[in-house]
């Protein structure tokens, strides 16, 4: 998978060179480029913002540096650097264009999924008031556009959201987790959140590991795992039981 970052403070991303994230980049399980919008402009301020038309406080950023950077980031997709604007004769998918913006669908596991699939991810973290809107539009007719949310909050922008989702994404990337296991019954990979989890010492200031974990009996502790998670869910998140198909006589049970 391929993830182009277009940022004003490239500096934001370099947490993504760390851990897994890092390492999945360095074995090409990733492509991560991060640009600095300002590459894009040329004049002696590497001027990115201006004064909203309409009036109202705050600056918006210039449409021409963020369509230069978003062509440069076309021309180098996996097609390699001969493919020109709009170039797609349908034998590729159009890149998906991740604008993170309190505006816009929000993220969340089943979106993680979905776009752990992707071939090239490209993420639009604007500042200030945001973008100029002819932008977004130009952008749609070369890009999978997708204005995305990370829940209902304003930030000051887009780079914190952008690594959110970019390490909830590549997580899922077969290869960057190495035991996929680890993936299986965490918080909404099924709806239900995950259980609690322990490890030495058995005893630690008078609180015990449950006994059932120290058992052995893989039937019990499973049965016990999947009690705790549907007594979290249901007191953490409600609204997550609602969304459970049918559940079994035990389960329902455990939820009364
Ligand atoms: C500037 O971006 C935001 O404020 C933002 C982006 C994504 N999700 C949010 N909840 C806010």
């Amino acid at each position: 998978m391929r993830i182009d970052v277009v940022s004003i403070f490239p500096e934001y991303l370099e947490g993504l060179k760390l851990s897994l994230i890092g390492k999945a980049a360095e074995q090409g399980l990733l492509d991560l480029n991060v640009h600095d919008l300002r590459d894009f402009t040329f004049d002696r301020h590497n001027t990115v913002d201006d004064s909203p038309y309409g009036g109202g406080a705050g600056m918006v950023m210039k449409a021409e540096p963020w369509a230069l950077a978003l062509e440069h980031i076309l021309g180098e997709g996996p097609r390699g650097a001969s493919a020109s604007v709009g170039d797609h004769d349908g034998e590729k998918p159009k890149p998906i264009l991740i604008v993170p913006s309190p505006a816009g669908r929000v993220f969340d596991q089943r979106v993680a999924e979905d776009l752990a699939g992707a071939e090239h991810l490209v993420f639009a973290c604007g500042r200030y008031e945001g973008i100029d809107q002819r932008v977004i539009d130009w952008a749609g007719e070369h890009f999978d556009l997708r204005p995305m949310s990370i829940g209902d909050y304003v930030l000051n922008g887009g780079e914190v959201a952008s690594m959110a989702m970019i390490e909830a994404v590549s997580r899922l990337v077969p290869g960057v987790i190495g035991n996929p296991e680890s993936l299986t019954e965490e918080s909404h990979e099924d709806g239900l959140l995950e259980y609690p989890i322990y490890t030495k010492p058995a005893s630690w200031r008078q609180r015990d590991v449950p006994e059932v974990l120290l058992s052995g009996n893989h039937g019990a502790i499973a049965r016990w795992r999947r009690d705790r998670r549907l007594e979290r869910t249901a007191e953490v998140r409600p609204d997550l039981i609602a969304k459970l198909g049918e559940l079994d006589k035990h389960d329902r049970a455990v939820l009364e």
